[in-house]
């Protein structure tokens, strides 16, 4: 008898295991699966609850190529619900020795607090990434061993006009405060959908992994004050070595041309913001948000820090790479179609003035935002443009060709 073990995490305080064992018997297997549930104590009432539920066992046909699906959904006080979908296929269920891991089965939808699905993926060496379906923001991404690798803060605050601060919002159609429109668009705080059946992307332009589809289209409200129809798509991929990548695709299905611009808004966790360097921007020209948009040509060896940034370096390379000396570790980041780079770190008396900002936090944050800033995007009815972001994590040792 082999047993195999789902965990399907449930929002914040709930998980849940599924746990699947087989019998070999002939050309068949039978399967038993059985439901155990477990609350946390986190639930705040310090009553635990379990029940467990078995199955009348099955057959299943080796041949048959069955994929099985679990749709799991808890009911709990008034008009709180909390669902889970997985599916295993045969193969992982059956227990050939080296388990078929399904990149579509490794992606589940969770609720947040204010009952907004998230999509949560999983790589096969326990990565992981989050996204929520509030403005497409990919809220965590952590590593093989757990650890978070994108910041968010202790203080951030879930509601509009101003993103979730942290993780990566998506700035569009304008990034910053230089348009007619709230400070880096609207389409952070909109509610945005899973997208089932995306147009298909050139097969150079998929990279695997487990991902989600999300889409936003705008809405007669949206119209109002930006009165061009668009559809952004945003695929969130999280490969098997653990990197995190997003393509964003913009169509204009509008009668006429319009221009926007665009961010990645990536807040990267740093150990000591004094210990920090950025690789890759050096000696280019940079746009000083500090001092009414002044450009300036960056001088010395790497960007290094020690007061208040807030910068767009303009035609920038693809690749740049963020040192973190004391983690000895790096992020690598490495855009298509995103020429320009926004570093940002507010310092001391500027975090001090946000409110959903800690005092102190500005020593564990540092932005490095892939944007299309500097010269808008434009496009005629029917076009659409692609923007992608990776990131990779690697230790400092690792040699970089910049
Ligand atoms: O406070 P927010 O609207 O989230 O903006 C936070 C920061 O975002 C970007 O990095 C801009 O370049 C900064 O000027 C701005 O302060």
């Amino acid at each position: 008898m082999e047993n195999y073990f789902f965990l399907l995490s449930l929002g914040m305080n709930y998980n849940s295991t599924i746990n699947l064992g087989n019998n070999n018997n002939g050309g068949s297997t039978r399967l038993k699966i059985g439901l155990c549930f477990k609350i946390s104590e986190s639930l705040g009432k310090k009553k635990k609850k379990s029940t467990e539920k078995d199955f009348q066992p099955f057959q299943l046909d080796r041949s048959s190529g069955v994929v099985l699906k679990f749709l799991l959904i808890l009911k709990f006080e008034k008009n709180f619900e909390v669902r889970s979908e997985r599916s295993a296929k045969e193969g992982e269920v059956m227990g050939h020795s080296a388990p078929v891991w399904d990149c579509r089965a490794a992606a589940e939808i969770t609720q947040d607090w204010n009952g907004i699905d998230q999509v949560v993926l999983r790589n096969p060496k326990g990565a992981s990434a989050r996204i929520s379906l509030y403005g497409g923001q990919v809220c965590s991404w952590r590593n093989e061993q757990g650890e978070e690798l994108l910041f968010t803060s202790s203080k951030a605050i879930f509601k509009a006009p101003k993103a979730m601060r942290g993780g990566i919002p998506i700035c569009f159609p304008q990034f910053g405060s230089g348009g007619s429109l709230e400070q880096h668009g609207f389409v952070k705080n909109k509610i945005w959908t899973i997208d089932e059946n995306p147009p298909p992307m050139c097969s150079d332009d998929i990279e695997g992994g487990s991902f989600v589809d999300l889409l936003y289209r705008s809405s007669e409200e949206d119209l109002k004050f930006w009165p061009y129809s668009f559809e952004l798509r945003l695929r969130v991929s999280l490969l098997p070595d653990g990197d995190l990548v997003l393509r964003s695709r913009v169509r204009n299905v509008n009668g006429k041309p319009f221009g926007f611009s665009f961010a990645y808004h990536t807040h990267l966790v740093v150990s000591d913001i004094s210990e920090v360097r950025i690789e890759g921007l050096e000696t280019l020209d940079f746009l000083d948000n500090l001092c009414q948009k002044e450009r300036f040509t960056e001088q010395g060896d790497a960007i290094t820090f020690e007061s208040e940034v807030d910068r767009v370096y303009v035609s920038t390379p693809n690749i740049i790479a963020v040192l973190d000396h004391e983690r000895k570790r790096t992020y690598v980041i490495r855009k298509e179609g995103l020429p320009d780079v926004v570093v940002w770190n507010p310092w001391e008396k500027k975090s001090k003035a946000m409110v959903d900002f800690g005092d102190e936090e500005y020593k564990q944050m540092l932005c490095v935002n892939g944007a299309a800033l500097e010269r808008p995007i434009t496009l005629r009815p029917g076009e659409e443009w692609t923007g992608k972001l990776q990131l990779t994590v690697v230790p400092s040792s690792f040699s970089l060709d910049l």
